[in-house]
């Protein structure tokens, strides 16, 4: 089993040593021809932007889009979450191009500029914390998109409330912060997972354990579709960021 990582920009490496890390062959993805054979794929974190130029220049929107069509398993973060959603706000004039397919809508820069990037702690949803480790997983948030409206069949995996006026975002399209309520920041749909925040730059690799636990084994995927669930034990309010998050251990992987 190969999974693949988008390499066009951001933060690919890191998803790679975290593959590598539970023993997965990981794959750069740069052309369309190397999508075919693999069993899963991750959009990394990055400027979502500038991604989805380099991905129309690089002709690998519709193969991407067929890959995802298929029921094969990809997993957005960040930037990554911008490119699958059905519908962003706040995006640079001109637009962008998205791949679409996850039933939500995105505010690209929801939580205001890189100044107001911020690392809390959440509590795990229980798909994570059947995996092990900590109750609360910790998230990386660098000029983070949020979700601000999703559809019926999007599982929150994770929420943030964020008090009126404080999440940095100005677009009109934001009205979850207009009205002070929650905001999603993960989410499953199907063979598609999506988080705002960063879980390769932290060592907990129990995100990319379930994003493996979606991709097919020889046969379909038992990923499970079901309704928002207002959940009020995945919703926090901000906490103080504490230490950056730390690195290591790339150092014994050749990247080609
Ligand atoms: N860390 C990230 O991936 C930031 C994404 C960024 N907000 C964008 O528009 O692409």
């Amino acid at each position: 089993m190969a999974v693949g990582v988008l390499a066009l920009q951001g933060s690919f490496k890191e998803h790679i040593v975290a593959l590598r890390k539970l023993g997965v062959d990981a794959v750069e993805v740069r052309k369309p021809e190397q999508l075919s054979g693999l069993s899963g794929l991750i959009i990394p974190g990055g400027e979502s932007t500038t991604m989805a130029k380099l991905a129309e220049q690089y002709k690998l929107i519709p193969a991407l889009k067929d890959f995802g069509i298929s029921g094969k398993p990809i997993w957005g973060t960040c930037a990554g979450l911008i490119f699958l959603a059905d519908k962003a706000v706040g995006q640079k004039i001109g637009g962008q191009a998205l791949l679409g397919g996850l039933d939500c809508t995105v505010h690209r820069n929801y939580f205001g500029s890189q100044l107001n990037s911020f690392e809390t702690e959440l509590p795990a949803p229980p798909a994570l914390a059947e995996i092990g480790g900590s109750e609360n997983f910790r998230a990386v948030f660098i000029r983070a998109p949020a979700i601000v409206d999703a559809g019926p069949n999007v599982e929150v995996l994770a929420a943030l409330d964020v008090p009126s006026g404080e999440s940095g975002a100005s677009s009109p399209g934001n009205e979850a912060e207009e009205k002070g309520q929650k905001v999603i920041v993960a989410v499953r749909q199907g063979n598609l997972l999506a988080t705002a925040f960063h879980p390769e730059l932290t060592g907990d690799t129990r995100w990319h354990s379930l994003f493996l636990k979606m991709v097919p084994k020889g046969g379909k995927a038992d990923v499970p579709v079901k309704a928002v669930e207002e959940s009020a034990s995945l919703i926090r309010p901000f906490t103080d960021p504490k230490d950056l998050p730390v690195f290591r251990d790339a150092s014994f992987l050749v990247f080609e």
